[in-house]
């Protein structure tokens, strides 16, 4: 059947936790459409590790087996990263259950894991093809449930500073306004990839011509990394922004008021509303305020949370699309 649950904004919308329970034990995690691997913090940590943490136990699970001489090691786009070892337990995420499902059990895990206690780890919702675990790759838990749906989809509805929705197998119409606009998406990366290759400022004219014109949905990444022609066109109309070397993007005086940013999403043009892009003061007076639209130099460009908090996503594994709606 369909799944539904609650996600929770970290402070400052840092990243989106929601539970999923792991042979009757109901951690928080982190979704993440752009990875491929679900790993856990676990009693194999030591205490120091998990101080702070929920952990799952695999010796308190009557369902959970181990996948022997199984690995993982994956690494994200900051750097930070986990390591350990594998087996399978039956998951539940608000209904939505998958018997058998590969979950890693972390044994090695970088420090900014470590600080981030709210987390227990995270889901990977991208395509199996990215999973990391040898000697035989595993699927994604949405992989896992895809026959058993309702309807092959996930959706990601993300809010600022408020709690949202992460759901399986069911598109809740209530959740955004007017008809989701579907674009394909190509597979072959192995992330929710589609093409985005214009942009407006403010309802201005577009530019259609953004090196490279591809994106992947990423609920996992905090900002929006986008290619430095869509920056530039953007706080080009911000008054005051700059390109502040010292806390490595751009900042502009937070009294600013932000033009809504209109990106292409498959030919469709999706709002990205100028609130959203005002992502946290740098100072104590909060004076100087950091974007939430950033660059990035290496493609494809990453639309993340800042992009999901003006606008719901349906993912859908059936016909590989992407559907997308302001909410
Ligand atoms: O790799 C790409 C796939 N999606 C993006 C992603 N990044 C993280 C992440 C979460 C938490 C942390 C930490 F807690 F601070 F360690 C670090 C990175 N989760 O998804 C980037």
């Amino acid at each position: 059947g369909a799944g539904s649950v609650a996600n929770t904004p970290e402070a400052g919308d840092v990243e989106y936790l929601a539970p999923v329970t792991i042979g009757g034990q109901t951690v928080n995690m982190d979704f993440d459409s752009g990875s491929s691997d679900l790993w856990v913090f676990n009693t194999q940590l030591s205490l120091n590790t998990l101080s702070g943490h929920m952990a799952y136990n695999p010796a308190q699970s009557s369902t959970f087996q181990l996948l022997p001489g199984s690995t993982f090691s994956i690494s994200y786009g900051d750097g930070s990263g986990a390591a350990g070892n594998v087996g399978t337990d039956t998951v539940n995420i608000g209904g939505a259950t998958v018997t058998g499902q590969a979950i890693e059990l972390a044994t090695d895990v970088s420090t900014s894991f470590v600080t981030d206690t709210q987390s227990t780890g995270l889901i990977g919702l991208a395509f199996s093809k990215l999973n990391t675990v040898k000697p035989v790759q595993q699927k994604t838990f949405f992989d896992n449930a895809l026959a058993t749906l309702p309807e092959p989809v996930f959706t990601a509805d993300l809010r600022h500073n408020a709690a949202g929705t992460y759901e399986f197998g069911a598109i809740d119409s209530t959740k955004f306004s007017g008809p989701l606009a579907w674009t394909p998406v190509n597979t072959t990366s192995g992330f929710w990839q589609f093409t985005s290759q214009a942009f407006a400022v403010g309802g201005g004219a577009p530019s259609t011509s953004v090196p490279g014109g591809q994106a992947i949905a990423d609920t996992g990444t905090t900002l929006m990394l986008a290619d430095q022609s869509v920056v530039d066109g953007y706080y080009s109309q911000v008054q005051g922004a700059v390109n502040n070397a010292t806390v490595g993007g751009v900042t502009f005086p937070c009294s600013a008021t932000l033009p809504d940013l209109q990106i292409d999403v498959g030919g469709t043009m999706a709002t990205v509303r100028g609130d959203d892009i005002n992502f946290a003061p740098v100072d104590q007076t909060g004076t100087t305020c950091f974007g939430g639209l950033q660059a990035t130099t290496v493609q494809p460009q990453i639309y993340g949370d800042i992009f999901f908090k003006s606008n719901f996503v349906a993912f859908n594994g059936g016909n590989n699309s992407l559907g997308v709606a302001p909410h």
